[in-house]
């Protein structure tokens, strides 16, 4: 998932008919994983479309059954970020009304390669009203996260009722991201 976009769709529920279409890495992609939200089991369904070299191919199905995408780019690869555009242009066309999408800048832990600061995905995230935040798939950091706030998401949606206060997944996303620093960020 580095160098170039990624998006997973999850699910909450039955275990896929057909495999993931490409082999998994750490954490942010190519696993089901449950998640406790509340006291409640929701179960995530990742798969990971695996990137640019697909494009335009087999991501419209992706898109067409996810209840929510994970949009990636590298910290250090400036194409992967201005790819995002034309991904989000790609959603908007083909996934649900609804998705609940989220904007990851991964590498954050290769702070010497940085190519785009964490400014430009926030402004990015901003103008297409999306949570953002940067994610290291090495160390670990905001990767629980990105998943525990689309559980809640998600769980707050199926179970939404009347005079239920909202959840707003960028206030919660904001409240308790990691921001990398010079000197550490675990
Ligand atoms: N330092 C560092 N390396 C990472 C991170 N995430 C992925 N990598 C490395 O980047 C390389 C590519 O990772 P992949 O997950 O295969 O990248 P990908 O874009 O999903 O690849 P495709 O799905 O085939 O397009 C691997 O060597 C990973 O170990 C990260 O957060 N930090």
């Amino acid at each position: 998932m580095t160098g170039t976009p990624g998006a997973s769709s999850t699910r909450d529920g039955e275990a896929p008919e057909r495999p993931p279409p490409c082999s998994p890495s750490y954490d942010l992609t190519g696993k089901n994983k449950v998640v406790t939200v509340d006291g409640m089991r929701v179960k995530l369904q990742i798969w990971d479309t695996a990137g640019q070299e697909r494009f335009r191919s087999v991501t419209h199905a992706y898109y067409r059954d996810a209840q929510a995408l994970l949009l990636l780019y590298d910290i250090t690869n400036k194409s992967s970020f201005d790819n995002i555009r034309a991904w989000l242009t790609e959603i908007h066309e083909y996934a649900q009304q609804d998705v609940v999408i989220m904007l990851l800048g991964n590498k954050a832990d290769v702070s010497s390669e940085r190519v785009i600061r964490s400014e430009d995905g926030e402004t990015l995230a901003r103008e297409y009203g999306v949570p953002f935040m940067e994610t290291s798939a090495k160390t670990g950091m905001n990767v629980e996260l990105a998943f525990l706030a689309i559980a809640k998401e998600l769980k707050y949606r199926a179970g939404r009722q009347a005079g239920e206060a909202s959840f707003q997944i960028r206030d919660y996303v904001e409240s308790q991201k990691k921001r990398p620093s010079c000197c550490s960020f675990l």
